[in-house]
């Protein structure tokens, strides 16, 4: 099939209805000393290797995927009623312009999506934090209470011809000028202005992944350290346990049996458990502590060292207890029979119940102090928060999460209601912010402008944010404000369409330095810009395609060294631990934490042939039902403008130029 675009949406129908079933997700681990290499990894070469964006190709020779099919005009977009309705315009037009999220320092822009506002401390002694917004939604597009622009604004100007020369001083005329007919493929001109060939699809995300690197890392308390990459290793401050401790509930116990019970009060010939026990020898607890509130109940998790137990002699001892001096077992009370003042073995105690050492957790049974817990380059689970906290820390030393902005494209965007009259509800804004949270950035806030190129300019242009993430206007209609609005801010197009599908409009731009930041700002040398195409499918594409690698640098996830490592498109072999690919690409460390389920190289062989691209990658949504080796079946309804087939899957499968017949191996690409 010649057009790239019908091939797409034949796709959509083409593909079986496969029975779904949950599966669990793939679980790696993190390897130690990570993040040093990370940190040293060819930062020169990296920007050298780059390619140079200072005088941007020119555009005048037109772009497409080779049918030289006109652009297909969006629905409504042009129409008289249509503008019309823009121009009654919403209420918040004006204070979402400015709605962005507050200047602040970097080092306190690391807050949680909470709302609250941990403070980030540089060790290298940065200013404690300030606090930072909590997520924010803003609209410039209208609701269903009606439309957004309070002042019938609609400053894109009228289509130009196709071959209308850019204008970028002027963003309103160079608007469509500027944008070629965005059909990506390497081959295939029509009308309109050049655009490079586009990269192939691992170009691109190995772009991504080598445009940028961590910031400075920082402390941050425990509670505010999730899914941040640690920067500095966990390491014992103690030994763990810190003390001898009881095991089990029973008896701490001095020698062989049986034992003289450290307390009068037990009644004779009883089953010991619960036995009710003084233990007068005991020191008097603290005001605090659990023994203050049960009197009788032996050692209790808590109290303060007890006096040494005489040999011959048993004391009542609970789960976690401090095991007094002179004890040489804990013996768990079902094993134990108490008669009078004695305590005896149970007759059902297994041997070696009251042998030397059982049930005692001795101290520096998990670690000594001193010792690496968990190494730099790892992302902080709920676990490792556990872990540093029992290993006595308050606060962790991390790299920042990148700090994005969502900026939702299109005047035909609908926030709440159903679909009516020609308009879409906006499907992008809901999921852009919560699939960057999973890669590991911070997202500050999500706007919807409408197709109002000011304002796409001055939310650019101003921003503080490490990365802003555009959905739509990447193409070529009249309205697509993306790239004449980076040309006019003088950005740098790393990326400028991909070879790959859906998808293929997507674009990286560095941006200039931010604005001087009032009260902070951000800490990084760059901004980068993601433009996401505006078909929802499309912009799963580059989300996986450039925002993965792009925010897992910027974060300083261990997988990024995977992504940085990938080139041309190539074959890839990586089944084997051995296997010289994977040793170069440790992708097999980007695991299933929180926000890293974009595990690189994983395949599985696919149960239907895929037709395949004459020139691109194809991205197929595809179900795993069995798991991890299993085959992966591709889904229905995965045309670039929907997003059932994506919802239903588990992963994107990489489907090379020219296809793949039925049981061959695919790369697999995790989803959040
Ligand atoms: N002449 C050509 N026109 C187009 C080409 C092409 O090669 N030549 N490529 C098409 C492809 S493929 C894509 S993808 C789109 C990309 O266009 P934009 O990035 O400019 O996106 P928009 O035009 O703004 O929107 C496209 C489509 O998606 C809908 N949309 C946009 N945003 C959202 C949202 N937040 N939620 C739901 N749906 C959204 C929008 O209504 C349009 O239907 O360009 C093609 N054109
Ligand atoms: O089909 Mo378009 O490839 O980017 O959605």
């Amino acid at each position: 099939m010649s057009d790239p675009d019908e091939f797409d949406e034949a796709m959509a129908v083409a593909n079986g209805t496969p029975t779904y079933r949950p599966q669990p997700r793939p679980s790696e681990g993190v390897e130690d000393d990570l993040l040093p290499d990370w940190l040293s990894t060819g930062r020169t070469a990296d920007r050298a290797s780059r390619p140079s964006h200072t005088s941007r190709p020119s555009r005048s020779a037109g772009r497409s995927g080779g049918t030289g099919a006109a652009a297909p005009s969006r629905p409504g977009r042009a129409e008289a009623g249509r503008a019309e309705r823009s121009e009654r315009g919403g209420t918040q037009r004006d204070g979402a312009r400015h709605a962005g999220p507050a200047a602040v320092d970097p080092w306190e822009a690391i807050s949680r999506t909470d709302g609250k506002a941990p403070g980030f401390a540089s060790p290298a002694g940065g200013k404690p934090d300030a606090g930072a917004a909590a997520p924010k939604d803003t609209e410039l597009t209208r609701d269903e209470e009606g439309p957004a622009d309070p002042h019938g604004e609609r400053r894109a100007g009228p289509a130009p011809a196709p071959d209308a020369p850019p204008v970028a001083s002027d963003p309103a005329a160079g608007t469509a000028a500027a944008s070629a007919p965005a059909t990506g493929g390497a081959e295939g001109r029509t009308d309109g202005p050049a655009r490079p060939p586009a990269v192939s699809w691992s170009e691109a995300r190995a772009r991504a992944a080598r445009a940028a690197r961590p910031a400075r890392p920082g402390t941050l308390p425990l509670d505010s350290a999730l899914d941040h990459v640690l920067a500095e290793p966990v390491v014992a401050t103690t030994d763990l346990p810190a003390f001898d401790s009881s095991a089990m509930d029973g008896w701490a116990v001095s020698g062989p049996g049986p034992w003289q019970i450290l307390s009068a009060d037990t009644p004779a010939d009883t089953p010991a458990d619960p036995p009710h026990v003084a233990a007068p020898h005991v020191q008097a607890p603290h005001a605090d502590s659990p023994r203050a509130q049960v009197a009788g109940a032996g050692l209790l998790a808590g109290d303060p060292p007890a006096a040494d137990l005489p040999d011959g002699h048993a004391l009542r001892i609970a789960t976690g207890a401090r095991v007094p001096h002179g004890a040489t077992a804990v013996l768990r009370s079902e094993r134990s029979r108490v008669r009078g003042e004695r305590l005896h073995l149970g007759p059902d105690a297994p041997t070696g119940s009251a042998a030397h050492g059982a049930d005692v957790r001795p101290r520096g049974q998990e670690c000594r102090s001193g010792d690496q817990l968990v190494a730099a380059g790892t992302p902080v689970t709920p676990a490792v928060l556990g872990l540093a906290a029992a290993a006595g820390h308050d606060e962790l030393t991390v790299l920042p999460r990148p700090r994005a902005e969502v900026l939702v494209l299109g005047a035909e965007l609908l926030r709440r209601g159903r679909p009516r009259e020609g308009m879409v509800r906006d499907a992008l804004g809901p999921m852009v912010g919560p699939w960057l949270t999973s890669l590991g950035a911070e997202v500050l806030v999500t706007r919807r402008l409408g197709d109002d190129v000011e304002a796409l300019h001055e939310a650019v242009a101003t921003s503080t944010a490490d990365l802003l993430v555009t959905t739509g206007g990447t193409a070529a209609g009249p309205v697509d404000h993306v790239r004449p609005t980076l040309d006019r801010l003088g950005a740098r197009l790393l990326v400028d369409g991909v070879a790959v599908r859906p998808g293929h409009p997507m674009l990286l731009a560095e941006l200039p330095p931010a604005p001087a930041p009032t009260g902070g700002g951000s800490s990084r040398e760059s901004r980068y810009l993601i433009g996401l195409p505006g078909n929802p499918l499309a912009a799963v594409a580059g989300l996986v395609t450039l925002a993965g690698p792009l925010v897992r640098t910027l974060a300083g996830h261990p997988a990024a060294l995977a992504d940085r490592a990938d080139g041309p498109d190539r074959p890839v072999h990586l089944d084997g631990p051995d296997h010289p690919d994977r040793r170069a690409h440790p992708d097999h460390l980007s695991g299933a934490r929180p926000w890293t389920h974009f595990a690189v190289r994983e395949r599985a062989a696919l149960t239907a042939a895929q037709r395949g691209h004459p020139r691109d990658t194809q991205l197929v949504p595809v179900h795993r039902p069995g798991g991890a080796g299993t085959e992966a079946s591709p889904v229905p309804y995965t045309g670039p403008a929907m997003l059932r087939g994506i919802a239903a899957a588990t992963h994107l499968a990489v489907v090379p130029p020219g296809g793949l017949p039925a049981g061959t191996a695919a790369e697999l690409l995790d989803l959040p």
